[in-house]
């Protein structure tokens, strides 16, 4: 792969720290895909001593990808390239002894903590909706700066923070009880480890000898932490990023952390890149107009390397739907003119809502498309509950999983044969499985009521005492047989036909498993108990139903989109209160919201949309919308607005961005 002299440079420095920040486009990505290499064919790493961390499931599978196009399989063996999170599970799966943790830990997804959290906090009146947002927000920051629950009890101020902080404590002890952990947990708790413990710090000191990390300026505190104890008083390491593209600090993201880095490590050797490669000049242009509203810490530049290209367009529609015949309407004529393929477009939008409409308009218009993000393939309910199954199989004190799928299909453990399983195991205190499990059971519940609970529970027990003496994919079938699933899913499903689409689903979920357990030249076999973590991780992280091959349009937020290229990209709803979102304005967070409408302009190659409506129906009321100021912020010349009939002239675009946004209100309801 060809690489320009900066990028070399990045790319063959190996002797200290290494901070590579540049603009979006200009082959970061690149650059740490040929460092792997060149650090494993011309510096004589093992690629098992190397790891790269990137920021969602689908970059590390792409990044995987092209590396096994430039190293051998052999080569390649052992390589570690996964998310943050992925790494920190596996720290924690390796040490999870020193961690106190049995071996089938469980990982809480966000329903699963919202329900943890609605159970613990009844007396405290905080089943109001939004305080328990707050508390699970509270939470997660807290594990994103390390701060275990002893200390924000000292550190609490005023009577609701106590509160929280006394919450978060009685939250970490039910996690414990059910041998469970969340999403910041899996970096929170590798990161104290390796900090406390010199001796598993220096195993895996030993074990990573270099690190590279993509999307840097999204790490948050923990992450920092997490490298530089990885990386230790040797700092190797690469990391890559982009302070324009930082458009997670709602998730405690720190993209100040660019600059710690020069402060705890002074020998940093910082490279700049200059050239774009994935942009037309005019998209490149409109993006560095753009962000330069921004305030800046570095100093960054950013050179098309393509041609000039075409103008930006902004589409305006009279509503919501209307928006959506729209794009697919100029996306079909689009495609014929330009003989492209549906993958080569993309459609990004601010919140996952507004995905619902264009997917009816895909639909109805026979186009192929893929959502990344938002209805999961692990959200459908015959893959939750399958996996419910396979949660208790490996952690039979997952109350959680044990309570999805203790009735279905249903077997007369209904709601108040639970509640009086639930009371003995609260008086006990054991989970619900081991409830059902106590003699006690046959007092607790009537005589059939007992048999049920004592045979159903001990089948799970065999099948789980199966599986883990290495007769996983048999137990697994048998599992499924068992439970009569395939039936269940026609009683329960609205036609034979979605039933049918039901199990391939499961079928699908067995082929990934089966794929799992025997492993491949990347991946290690596993057992069940890794499977079942890695699955739940892949659906808390990206939601996401996979088919990289298949000729699709692909739709995602711009959240999603980072680090990401396509062609053709349709950046929809811009407007006042989606992009930029109202919820950053009332924070006056407007910058965060101009880099992710950056992120979105810097994702398109060759054209890119603009929608906008001139009303949307929001909260069922039929509501007025203003042009996004970032459209105004653009340069006009090379902007076509398709519903205007002329462009604004160069008097009226010296105005402020609040008088444009008044003439264009007034333009468009003038149609
Ligand atoms: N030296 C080069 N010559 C030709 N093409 C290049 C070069 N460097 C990068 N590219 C191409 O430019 C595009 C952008 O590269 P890459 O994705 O690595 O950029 P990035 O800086 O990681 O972008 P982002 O900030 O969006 O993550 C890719 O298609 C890549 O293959
Ligand atoms: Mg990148």
């Amino acid at each position: 792969m060809k690489l320009n002299p900066a990028q070399q440079q990045a790319v063959t420095y190996v002797s200290g720290p290494c901070l590579v920040l540049a603009g979006a486009g200009s082959g970061k990505t690149r650059v740490i895909i040929n460092k792997i290499a060149y650090l494993v064919q011309q510096c004589g790493y093992k690629a098992r001593h190397i790891a790269a961390v990137t920021f969602t499931n689908k970059a590390a599978r792409e990044m995987k990808e092209r590396i096994a196009g430039t190293l051998g399989k052999g080569e390649a063996r052992g390589l570690r390239i996964s998310t943050f999170h992925t790494l920190g599970l596996d720290i924690i799966r390796r040490e999870h002894k020193v961690l106190g943790l049995k071996p089938g830990f469980s990982l809480f997804d966000d329903q699963d903590t919202l329900a943890l959290l609605k159970e613990l906090t009844e007396d405290e009146l905080l089943e109001d909706k939004d305080q328990l947002q707050q508390l699970i927000k509270q939470i997660s920051d807290w594990k994103n700066d390390l701060v275990l629950p002893e200390r924000a009890q000292r550190i609490a101020q005023g009577e609701k923070e106590v509160l929280h902080a006394e919450l978060y404590a009685r939250y970490r002890d039910h996690m414990t009880a059910y041998n469970a952990l969340d999403f910041d947990d899996l970096i929170m708790i590798p990161t104290v480890l390796l900090s406390s413990n010199q001796a598993v710090r220096e195993k895996w000191q030993d074990r990573i000898r270099y690190l590279l990390v993509d999307e840097y300026q999204d790490t948050n505190t923990s992450q920092y932490q997490l490298v530089k104890q990885l990386v230790g008083e040797r700092a190797r390491f690469t990391v890559v990023g982009d302070d324009d593209q930082s458009i997670y600090s709602w998730r405690g993201a720190k993209p100040q952390n660019l600059v710690l880095l020069g402060k705890d490590y002074p020998n940093l050797e910082l490279v700049k890149l200059e050239e774009n490669y994935r942009s037309s000049g005019r998209i490149l242009k409109a993006a560095n107009i753009l962000i330069a509203n921004n305030p800046h810490v570095y100093d960054k530049t950013l050179r098309a390397n393509l041609n000039y290209g075409e103008p930006l367009t902004v589409v305006t529609a009279n509503n919501e739907e209307h928006e959506a015949e729209r794009v697919v309407a100029t996306l079909v004529r689009h495609k014929f003119m330009n003989h492209a393929k549906h993958k080569d477009y993309a459609i990004l939008y601010r919140g996952n809502h507004q995905a619902r409409i264009f997917e009816k308009a895909l639909m109805t218009n026979r186009i192929p498309y893929k959502i990344s993000g938002g209805t999961s393939f692990f959200s459908r309910s015959e893959i939750k509950d399958i996996m419910g199954y396979l949660r208790v199989l490996v952690n039979p004190d997952d109350d959680n999983a044990f309570l999805r799928i203790c009735n279905v299909p249903k077997r007369g453990m209904g709601p108040a044969t639970l509640e009086k399983i639930g009371r003995l195991a609260n008086r006990k205190q054991i989970s619900l499985f081991a409830a059902c499990f106590d003699p006690e059971i046959e007092q607790a519940l009537p005589p059939q009521g007992a048999e049920t609970a004592m045979v159903f529970t001990r089948w799970l027990v065999e099948l789980g005492d199966r599986a883990q003496r290495g007769d996983t994919l048999e137990a697994l079938k048998e599992m499924i047989r068992g439970i009569n699933y395939e039936d269940h899913l026609y009683d329960t499903s609205p036609s034979p036909k979605a039933a049918e689409m039901r199990m391939k689903n499961v079928s699908e979920l067995y082929r990934w498993i089966t794929d799992m357990l025997e492993g491949d030249d990347l991946e290690e076999a596993m057992t069940l108990a890794q499977v079942v973590t890695r699955l739940t991780l892949r659906d808390m992280m990206e939601r996401n139903n996979e088919d990289e091959e298949s000729d699709q349009v692909q739709m995602m937020t711009l959240h999603a989109s980072k680090g990401l290229e396509f062609p053709y990209v349709f950046l929809v709803g811009a407007e006042e209160g989606l992009l930029p979102h109202q919820s950053s304005l009332d924070e006056g967070n407007v910058e965060e919201e101009r880099r992710l409408a950056y992120v979105g302009i810097t994702r398109a190659q060759r054209e890119l949309f603009f929608t906008l409506c001139k009303e949307r129906r929001q909260y069922g009321e039929q509501l007025k919308c203003e042009p996004s100021r970032f459209l105004l912020e653009l340069p006009q010349d090379d902007l076509v607005w398709e519903a205007r009939q002329k462009k604004p002239s160069a008097e009226q675009r010296q105005q402020t961005g609040k008088s444009n946004i008044a003439m264009m209100r007034a333009m468009l309801n003038k149609k």
